[in-house]
């Protein structure tokens, strides 16, 4: 699939200000370098359209996304590691302070880089089900940046957020709810694609400006680390990517996930 088709933009069916945008790596919507590529232009996109609003969902009927692309850290080409982690950033910085209104309707699975897209949007609706979503990130033997932490504490407590990345939890459904993780529950994705139309909705008659400027205040603290420290957060990744037992981590945790698939064969 070429890169132009990782991101589909579709305006909704009945208001053309908001842009359905959906993630379609099939299988799972593994964020590699592509579909991160893909998805920091479609950003840039909308930020000079006429949309005012946009809802982030996933072509997988299963999956919103499984996160950052494991093949991208393990054993590396190291160029492309820095061109990785640096569109990662990238892609952060653009959604958590876009100028439209942002929603996710989270049709799936959401772990680590999946939940970091979702925590960056300002409402989330997960449909129920047997789906996880949370920053798991130590349970397979890597560090999440602190960014991350920070776009968790945009959402959640302190505490809670705290032991939920030290035991690299994954939420259920309705823990999430309970923690605040997200917003509301759905039946089914167009169930949760309504409830983030019912959320945009609310902001019908307050003017763009003021809205979005307000948004990018009360995020300015969480984005201020890595705007100043971008080159530093690329260096640390890729010098952490070098450790042998990061790289046995990571290698047992794609073992563990191919077993998983041949035992349910
Ligand atoms: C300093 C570093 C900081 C790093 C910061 C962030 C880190 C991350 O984001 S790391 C990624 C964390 N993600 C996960 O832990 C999720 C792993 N995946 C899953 O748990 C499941 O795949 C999921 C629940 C999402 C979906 O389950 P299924 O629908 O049952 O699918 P499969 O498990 O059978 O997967 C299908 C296919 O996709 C491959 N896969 C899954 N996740 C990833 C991934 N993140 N990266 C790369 N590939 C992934 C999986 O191995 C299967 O591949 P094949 O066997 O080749 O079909």
């Amino acid at each position: 699939m070429s890169s132009q088709n990782l991101v589909t933009v579709t305006p909704d069916k009945d208001n053309d200000e908001i842009a359905i945008v959906t993630m379609q790596r099939p299988p799972v919507n593994s964020l590699n370098l592509e579909l991160l590529q893909a998805l920091s232009k479609t950003l840039d996109e909308l930020s000079t359209s006429d949309f005012r609003a946009m809802v982030l969902t996933s072509a997988s009927p299963t999956v919103f996304s499984a996160g950052l692309d494991i093949m991208e850290m393990y054993k590396p080409d190291l160029k492309r590691a820095e061109q990785f982690w640096s569109t990662l950033q990238d892609v952060w910085l653009k959604l958590f302070e876009s100028n439209l209104i942002t929603a996710a309707a989270i049709n799936g699975h959401a772990p680590a880089g999946g939940c970091l897209l979702a925590m960056s949007c300002e409402y989330r609706a997960m449909v129920s089900g047997k789906y996880s979503i949370g920053l798991n990130e130590t349970a397979l033997g890597i560090v999440a940046p602190r960014w991350f932490m920070d776009c968790m504490l945009n959402t959640i407590s302190q505490r809670e957020a705290e032991i939920a990345l030290t035991t690299g939890k994954l939420f259920s459904v309705e823990e999430a709810l309970k923690v605040g993780l997200i917003d509301e529950t759905a039946k089914d994705k167009e169930d949760a694609i309504n409830k983030c139309l019912g959320f945009i909705e609310k902001f019908e008659s307050i003017p763009p400006l003021p809205r979005s400027m307000t948004k990018q205040k009360f995020r300015a603290n969480g984005v201020q680390w890595l705007k100043a420290n971008k080159q530093a957060d690329i260096d640390e990744f890729v010098h952490f990517l070098k450790f042998p037992q990061v790289q046995q981590s990571l290698e047992m945790y794609i073992h563990m996930l191919k077993s998983k698939q041949n035992k349910s064969e």
